[in-house]
């Protein structure tokens, strides 16, 4: 393949440069806007720790409307980062600088995952970089594009694309399932969604046993009638479990604590029942507010810390989907891996443990509570439970209550969802679920 040309750069005396106010209320377009916001959403997650969502809401509005765009290079990248840089790594005679090293990664999810032409790919990972690592740039991609996507096939991908401790604590609990967890988390997820009851699925849905319809992974929800209708919001099928096993009818107090953005509280209210939401994060309490009023659902809102939190009277049931490590959600947010570390699950067991302590005294006698996190670490899910909670008795899961999820019920009565369930359908999130009641 022909070098690609380099393109000239941008020209400071284009007409409007010399249009000050033009040049102020807008900052020329890169070259290249969805590779160069790709690059910013990687550096955002992988120099500076931040999540891939709060890099997409901070893009610059020049890149902004290339967002669907760079977030699905920046995810394959993210989902593939060990295996791309297995590939780089005997092409590469020293580590090029960060930026560099991203365009090089862009450019080989490009050309090993992402079928765009190799001209295109190189050129544009081409454009990404200072003009003194062009050369090398396209001298490396060149022979990445020469090696093809077989290069890839060689590779123990599943193990080069999880954090080694993850892989660990992963086959520690789940054993050679981990090969599947880990296969599972390559492919972006199916768009699930919870419906008001009464609502047909949108056309072309699959309805799955527990109730979700799932749509193609792609599809965007804010172009379905039944979205903007106010009747459907996204929630993955293992998350629409939880607020189910509840089991709430018209009537009964319920408290959802750590409620944001409000998926689990739009079922709650949806059965009628009278939900407090209780949550620490003004900003997520918002868009907990925003998604009730588009349900055209009630709820009373009470920012709290939930740990603490002592309203003077006692719930007929008590939802806890606590804050946890959400290894359960990588196929949704590949940042995840990148950005937790071991130390964390400690802490957040502990925050877990303060939450659980303090909903046990919210519940009224013979109360339910049900316990979940999105997480795949049993410290946060089975550990947890296995501990007890002072006051309140288990209340095991029965396998009529999660059709067709009976082999994810555990001898205790828990529910453990992992991402390889369901394989064939698209999978669903990790999440531990168990329910107690007030002796
Ligand atoms: C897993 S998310 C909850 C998702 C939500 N239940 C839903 O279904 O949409 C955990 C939430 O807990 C909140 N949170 C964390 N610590 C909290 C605390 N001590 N008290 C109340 N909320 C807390 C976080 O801000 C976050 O919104």
């Amino acid at each position: 393949m022909k070098p690609p040309a380099r393109r000239p750069r941008p020209d400071a005396a284009r007409p409007d440069a010399f249009r000050p106010d033009a040049a102020r209320a807008a900052p020329p377009r890169p070259r290249n806007p969805t590779r160069s916001a790709a690059l910013a959403l990687l550096n955002a997650v992988l120099l500076r720790h931040r999540g891939l969502e709060e890099a997409l809401d901070s893009l610059p509005p020049a890149e902004a409307r290339d967002r669907a765009a760079a977030h699905r290079i920046a995810a394959a990248v993210l989902r593939r980062l060990g295996s791309l840089d297995a590939v780089l790594e005997p092409l590469l005679r020293r580590e090029p600088p960060p930026e560099v090293r991203q365009a090089l990664r862009i450019g080989a999810a490009e050309l090993l995952l992402l079928e765009t032409p190799p001209h295109a790919a190189v050129a544009s990972a081409v454009d990404l970089v200072p003009r003194p690592f062009a050369g090398l740039v396209n001298a490396v991609l060149r022979r990445v594009a020469a090696q093809g996507p077989a290069a890839l096939e060689e590779l123990d991908g599943e193990r080069l694309d999880t954090p080694g401790w993850l892989w660990s604590a992963w086959h520690a609990a789940y054993g050679p399932a981990v090969r599947a967890i880990a296969r599972a988390h390559r492919v972006p997820a199916p768009l699930d969604l919870s419906l008001l009851p009464g609502t047909a699925p949108p056309a072309g849905a699959e309805r799955l046993p527990t109730g979700t319809a799932r749509l193609p992974a792609g599809t965007r929800i804010t172009e379905l009638p039944e979205f903007a209708a106010g009747q459907a919001w996204a929630q993955d099928a293992a998350a629409a479990l939880p607020a189910r096993l509840l089991a709430a009818v018209p009537g009964m107090a319920v408290a959802d604590l750590c409620a944001a953005p409000g998926g689990k509280t739009a079922q709650l209210a949806a059965t009628g029942a009278r939900v407090v939401a209780v949550e620490r994060d003004g900003n997520r309490m918002g868009r907990l507010r925003e998604n009730l009023l588009r349900l055209k659902l009630e709820a009373e809102l009470v920012q709290a810390d939930a740990a603490a939190w002592n309203p003077g009277t006692r719930f007929d049931a008590v939802l806890l989907d606590a804050p946890c490590s959400a290894t359960g959600t990588i196929r949704r947010h590949p940042d995840v891996p990148h950005l937790k570390r071991p130390g964390d699950i400690p802490t957040l067991a502990g925050l877990q443990r303060r939450l659980l302590e303090n909903a046990a005294r919210l519940l009224a006698p013979g109360g339910r509570l049900v316990f979940a996190t999105c997480s795949l670490q049993r410290e946060e899910g089975e550990a947890q439970a296995m501990a007890g909670i002072p006051g309140l008795v288990p209340d095991p899961v029965r396998p009529e209550e999660v059709p067709g999820l009976e082999a994810a019920l555990s001898p205790e009565g828990w529910l453990r969802t992992r991402p390889d369930l369901w394989a064939e359908q698209g999978g669903m999130d990790g999440f531990f679920m168990a329910r107690f009641r007030a002796a």
